[in-house]
């Protein structure tokens, strides 16, 4: 039979096909619930004599072998999150939770001559994604800032276990299967090891690998081509919460435009706090805890260990307890969205706003103002216009369910293109050791994203860099790419690229913090 093409989602094992982990563990496949861009999730149970039952706790993931997501989410479990490690540190904390999925067992299988790896973890409910689109876009101010506060301690112990996450976002949000009230921080596939044995990562610029992540959230650094750090993640989440919180982004209708969107972010960082203080929506729905939040990220060092303590401190709300994941409140008659919109000279020009179909329906939803217009785009493009939340008082019909689908799918992907080989040594003899053969290279044309230009190296980021003295990384590269192929085809694809390392160094970068600590910072605000 011809090999598995690569990239492709993996040719399904039967239902009831058995599949064996590393430790010997049995595990019992039962029907497919979930589809990513390259595997599948299945509910399983390690009951193998009967058929697996609809409310098991278990799902596994699987991936052609070939393929590269599910080996670096496996390797992030396998270092990071492993349960004992977990528990201790909630003990030490005096925690009940940790919105980390449980990892139970992992191995290969094959099928008709064709070669799979699983990945058996906690099954998990609702992507807060979903939550948001029936929600018309937006969470209430109190959950924003429990979210974020609970997303802060996850992201301190991933960090602490050398791992930044890198794609945080409602998607991969999810409520625990069992109670709805728990949110995991979920899809690992695109976990940077930032800090291997200790070492940080050195800042380093690589206009070849610019715009890395999900366009709409990714880092500054990231837009940059810098490997993720402690920050990026730090503002990829503040990002995040002032969606939630406002229902739009300023860099919404250019998300096709990587340049733009890290003009917009670049404009909104370098002005903060007034930048995001007036994008609050209302005064119940106030953006100034996210604004101190992303100023005081803004003032991290780049191999700085960020005070997660005082970020929680600044995203304090009276409200105690889990988030609330309902209907926002919003006030009779208030536009939704005070985001100012970048491309409005565009759209004077061309007489039409620009972006994403995911952008145009967070418009849709949320901008009062552009209701009308949006309306009209929508008749045009022949496709009924989803009623924004607080207009709804009926279930949505089948068509509803089927548009909010469809243009869930043609949402925005990751990308990556950072990773660096250098860490990977050990995982390379792990392999070895498992007779697992590395995901093979593909060609270097899949890589996607407009590089920016280059630029000189600041005085001030070599000195940081000579401070910190870490090792430099190898000269080779991994690329993943996600592409959008048409509605229902999405397609991702890693590659090992020989990649020539250019130092090149930004300048901007530190231009707009000021010399004085974080907390003195905030305390001027
Ligand atoms: N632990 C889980 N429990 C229950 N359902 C899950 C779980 N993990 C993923 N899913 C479901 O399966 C779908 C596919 O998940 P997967 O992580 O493979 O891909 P994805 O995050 O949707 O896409 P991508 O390929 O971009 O990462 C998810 O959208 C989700 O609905």
């Amino acid at each position: 039979m011809a090999p598995p093409k690569k990239l492709a989602l993996p040719k399904p094992l039967p239902d009831g096909f058995i599949l064996t982990d590393t430790e010997k563990k049995k595990w019992r496949l039962g029907r497919i619930i979930g589809q990513g861009g390259f595997g599948l999730i299945y509910l399983a149970s390690l009951d193998v004599d009967r058929p697996v039952a609809a409310d098991t706790d278990y799902v596994i993931k699987l991936e052609y072998h070939e393929n590269g997501p599910l080996f670096s989410e496996l390797k992030f479990y396998q270092r990071a999150a492993k349960v004992e490690s977990m528990q201790k540190w909630m003990k030490g904390r005096n925690l009940d939770f940790l919105g980390i999925p449980t990892y139970w067992g992992s191995g290969l299988a094959e099928n008709n001559n064709l070669r799979y790896r699983f990945m058996a973890m906690d099954r998990l409910g609702t992507d807060l994604q979903k939550v948001l689109d029936q929600n018309g876009g937006m969470f209430k101010k109190a959950t924003v800032l429990q979210l974020g506060r609970e997303l802060v301690t996850v992201l301190e112990y991933i960090h602490e276990n050398e791992y930044v996450h890198a794609d945080i976002k409602a998607a991969n949000l999810m409520q625990g299967h069992r109670d709805r009230e728990k949110v995991y921080l979920a899809d690992y596939g695109l976990s940077f090891r930032y800090c291997p044995d200790g070492e940080h990562k050195d800042y380093k610029e690589n206009p070849k690998k610019g715009h890395n992540g999900t366009i709409e959230y990714t880092s500054t650094d990231a837009h940059r081509g810098v490997a993720p750090s402690r920050r990026s993640d730090l503002q990829i989440l503040g990002f995040c919460l002032l969606h939630w919180l406002c229902g739009s982004l300023p860099w919404d209708r250019v998300l096709k435009n990587p340049a733009q969107v890290q003009e917009a972010k670049t404009r909104l960082m370098d002005n903060l706090p007034d930048s995001v203080q007036q994008l609050s929506v209302s005064r119940d729905s106030g953006t100034d805890e996210v604004a101190s939040f992303l100023l005081y990220v803004r003032n991290l060092r780049y191999d700085e260990e960020p005070n997660y303590h005082h970020l929680r401190q600044l995203l304090c709300h009276t409200v105690k307890g889990r988030p609330d994941l309902h209907l926002p409140a919003r006030p009779a008659g208030a536009s939704s969205s005070n985001v100012p919109d970048p491309s409005s000279k565009e759209k004077q020009k061309e007489g039409r706003g620009r972006g994403t179909p995911k952008a145009r329906f967070v418009a849709a939803v949320c901008d009062d103002d552009d209701e009308d217009e949006e309306e009209e785009e929508e008749q045009e493009r022949g496709r009924p216009k989803p009623a924004a939340a607080h207009h709804r008082s009926r279930p949505r019909s089948k068509k509803e369910d089927v548009v909010l689908e469809v243009r869930r799918s043609l949402r925005p992907r990751a990308v990556q293109t950072y990773k660096d080989y250098s860490d990977e040594e050990e995982e390379e003899e792990e392999e070895d050791n498992e007779s697992q053969a590395r995901p093979r290279p593909i060609d270097a044309r899949y890589t996607r994203a407009p590089p920016i230009g280059a630029r000189p190296q600041s005085k001030q980021e070599n000195t940081e860099n000579k401070r910190t003295n870490r090792k430099r990384g190898g000269g080779e590269t991994v690329t993943l790419v996600r592409l959008e192929r048409g509605v229902h085809l999405q397609r991702k694809e890693r590659a090992f690229l020989g990649c020539e390392y250019r130092e090149q160094w930004e300048e901007q970068l530190h231009s707009h913090r000021l010399g004085c600590s974080p907390h003195v910072m905030i305390k001027e605000i």
